[in-house]
């Protein structure tokens, strides 16, 4: 088999790994699978033409493991090869599949609707139950992935086999190159990675003195492979830690919403109390800020980012603590990245800072603790921080694991809100409690009556239990309203059946 030959018989033993690693995943899949029950997701970039001549080998191999004929292997690819054409498509890369298609003889199925309605139709029709893709670390959608994933929640069920996740740019070129295989000529011309016509440039860092542009694989730095991409979400000046917030500043006087996120398992089971949630709470209300929503998320990178997503469109600034960390269960940055739909990149400023807090210990290949969303994330300093505050647009990232951390982190972020004039804009509330052993029943009439009278006050309740007293809160920005809607209502009563309290 040619692919399998060129490989064995060159001398770049990185390459030599990756390849093996992605012919094992390839085999494994193939022996959990039969031919029938795979696919092959094809469109013509680069990562999937690697792809497409992993699986003829690995295909090959698999047969010829079974002491098939590898005569018949070599000629036929029979995975069954899927193609999602749309009018945004580039027509180089739509006449290399075909071309493709054509000379590897692959058994096409095109089709024009979107993904998740195409696997739908695909899957009702056929006996698919894995789906071979060329998608890498680093790719906006590879966060949380593995080599074998199932698909993602709301899709049709299948499992999504990744043989060359963590091939490198650099990786996908040797193997291009020192197999010999044809690709789409775009990539001769400066493209990099290739989407739609409507957001895939030529890669500037291509670009020579003479504005030509050179060959994809004369790019030096492959984490820069995406530059060629028109950005979705443009990135922000790193000076404010306000900068993001989804506040309206011209009504300065309407109250700021947040969301509170815990990731933790261990919550969730009852083994350990989620306190920073409760502290959080209360500094913010402090502040007068409104909270919306305060919520508890999985160890898990899709409960995370499903989280993160409701809320941070919704609330001025989401407040997100637990899971962050180099642990295995440590994925709520990953997850924050997902919500925003951008890749974790390494982040050489936060690597310095790990640097110095934990030594050598945190550098190396793969420094997972210095991988931050990319284009979307701040770091916020402050003197009395050890690691930069993370923010993400609007999303706050917590190191705190303790309260007595919390204080210090909050103590920061006021810091910097103050210092961006954020704080100014609003108020703090003033509050007046009262105490009552009446009947529920008793209250909840008259009660009404001083909600309607005040609606510019917040008037809540809450019990201390079932048979105990019934606190009565009001709060607002108006002392002498407070004191009105608070006497207003003890009128109604007989005089000792109210009382201030705590
Ligand atoms: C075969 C196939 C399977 C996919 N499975 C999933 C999935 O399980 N979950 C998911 O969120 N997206 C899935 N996607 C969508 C991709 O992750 C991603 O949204 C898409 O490739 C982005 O392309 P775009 O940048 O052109 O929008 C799948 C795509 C393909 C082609
Ligand atoms: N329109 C499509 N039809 C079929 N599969 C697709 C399509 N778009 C993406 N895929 C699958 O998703 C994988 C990842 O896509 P991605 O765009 O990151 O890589 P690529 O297109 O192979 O290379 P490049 O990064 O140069 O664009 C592809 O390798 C392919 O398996
Ligand atoms: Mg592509």
């Amino acid at each position: 088999m040619e692919i399998d030959k060129a490989i064995r018989e060159c001398d770049d033993i990185r390459l030599k790994t990756k390849y093996n690693n992605a012919i094992y995943v390839i085999q494994r899949a193939l022996a959990l699978y039969s031919v029938e029950e795979v696919a092959f997701s094809f469109n013509g970039g680069k990562d999937s033409t690697v792809l497409l001549h992993l699986l003829r080998a690995g295909y090959h191999l698999h047969k010829s493991g079974k002491n098939l004929s590898t005569e018949d292997a070599e000629l036929t690819f029979p995975i069954r090869t899927i193609y999602f054409e749309t009018k945004s498509t580039f027509h180089e890369i739509n006449s290399f599949t075909y071309e493709t298609a054509s000379i590897y003889k692959l058994w096409m199925d095109i089709s024009r609707l979107d993904f998740k309605s195409g696997l739908e139709t695909l899957l009702k029709a056929n006996p698919i139950r894995a789906i071979f893709l060329g998608v890498r670390i680093g790719d906006p959608t590879a966060v949380g992935q593995e080599q074998f994933s199932p698909s993602s929640p709301g899709w049709p069920p299948f499992m999504r086999v990744n043989p060359i996740l963590d091939w490198s740019y650099r990786d996908i070129w040797a193997f291009l190159l020192t197999c010999k295989v044809q690709y789409c000529s775009l990539y001769d011309q400066g493209y990099t990675s290739i989407g739609s016509i409507h957001d895939t440039v030529p890669n500037a860092l291509l670009c020579d003195s003479e504005e030509k542009y050179k060959p994809a694989y004369m790019l030096s730095d492959g984490r820069l492979e995406r530059a060629g991409r028109v950005k979705k979400l443009t990135s922000q000046p790193l000076s404010a830690v306000s900068n993001g917030l989804n506040h309206d500043y011209s009504h300065s006087k309407s109250m700021f919403t947040a969301s509170v996120i815990a990731v933790g398992d261990e919550i969730l089971s009852g083994t350990i109390e989620d306190q920073i949630g409760f502290v959080l709470c209360r500094k913010l209300h402090s502040i007068s800020w409104s909270v919306s929503h305060i919520a508890v998320a999985r160890n898990d990178i899709d409960s995370i980012a499903d989280e993160v997503e409701r809320r941070k469109s919704t609330n001025d600034m989401v407040f997100i603590y637990g899971g962050v960390g180099p642990l295995p269960s440590d994925v709520t940055v990953a997850g924050v990245s997902k919500a925003f739909g951008v890749r974790m990149a390494p982040d050489e400023e936060f690597e310095e800072y790990l640097r110095h807090l934990i030594g050598e210990r945190c550098t190396g290949d793969r420094n997972e603790m210095a991988q931050l969303p990319e284009g979307i994330t701040e770091l916020v300093h402050h003197e009395k921080l050890s690691v930069p505050l993370i923010k993400c647009k609007n999303v706050i990232i917590l190191t705190a694991a303790s309260v007595a951390e919390l204080e210090n982190e909050w103590d920061c972020f006021i810091d910097l809100m103050r210092s961006n004039g954020v704080l100014l804009t609003t108020e703090p509330l003033i509050s007046k409690k009262l105490a009552t052993t009446l009947p529920d029943v008793e209250i909840a009439q008259p009660l009404s009556e001083i909600c309607r009278q005040f609606p510019d006050l917040y008037i809540g309740t809450y019990r201390k239990s079932r048979g105990g007293s019934i606190i009565i809160t009001f709060e607002g920005n108006d002392k002498a309203r407070i004191g009105a809607a608070a006497e207003a209502l003890c009128k109604k009563f007989h005089p000792e059946a109210l009382s201030e309290t705590e």
